[in-house]
């Protein structure tokens, strides 16, 4: 399976200059996006996840299904002022502007393990700050996971060493 035919370049969205990677061409797919889930979840097998987090909003549409797939929980990590419990948060910079993310403070239990799930990995903003917030709340991050990576962007070097799986790289 070449999961990249399946992956759509828009070129100049949201700001010129930026070759935005649309992968609602490949979710409109039901086969290939359960293989692509699939395929994620081979990757992080052997991990002893305990649960998946993903950041809004494409985070959940890769990090619900493994984490379904996996048969453990999902935690949301939403962008500021969606959360209805006590959260905290964190504001970083993204490849096209700057966002605020948060995570309600009873998610995850000291010592848990958990995977990182989004659709995309490029400057690292959002991924470092998801690891600093979980990191707060005592989880320990056992790797993040990806359909896509930028690599010209290098985000893995914000990573931390963490243990990072792309199921396709541009
Ligand atoms: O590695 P980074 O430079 O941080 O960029 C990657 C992030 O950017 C996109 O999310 P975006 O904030 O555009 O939000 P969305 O998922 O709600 O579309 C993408 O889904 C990743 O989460
Ligand atoms: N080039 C890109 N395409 C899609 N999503 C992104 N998020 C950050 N950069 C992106």
């Amino acid at each position: 399976m070449n999961f990249k035919d399946y992956i759509r370049i828009i070129p100049d969205y949201p700001q010129p200059g930026i070759r935005f990677k649309d992968i609602t061409t490949l979710t409109n797919n039901g086969q290939v996006y359960a293989q692509a889930i699939e395929a994620i979840k081979q990757a992080v097998a052997d991990k002893q996840i305990d649960l998946v987090a993903g950041p809004e909003a494409r985070g959940f549409i890769v990090g619900a299904p493994l984490a379904v797939s996996l048969g453990v929980g999902f935690v949301p990590i939403r962008k500021s002022g969606k959360l209805p419990g006590e959260v905290i948060e964190a504001s970083y910079d993204l490849e096209y502007g700057k966002d605020k993310l948060a995570m309600h403070k009873d998610a995850i239990k000291p010592g848990q393990r958990i995977l990182i799930a989004d659709d995309l990995l490029a400057t690292g903003g959002t991924i470092a700050t998801t690891i600093n917030l979980i990191r707060q709340l005592g989880g320990e991050v056992v790797g993040a996971a990806f359909l896509i990576e930028l690599g010209y962007l290098d985000g893995r070097s914000k990573l931390d060493g963490i243990d990072v799986f792309s199921l396709m790289t541009y």
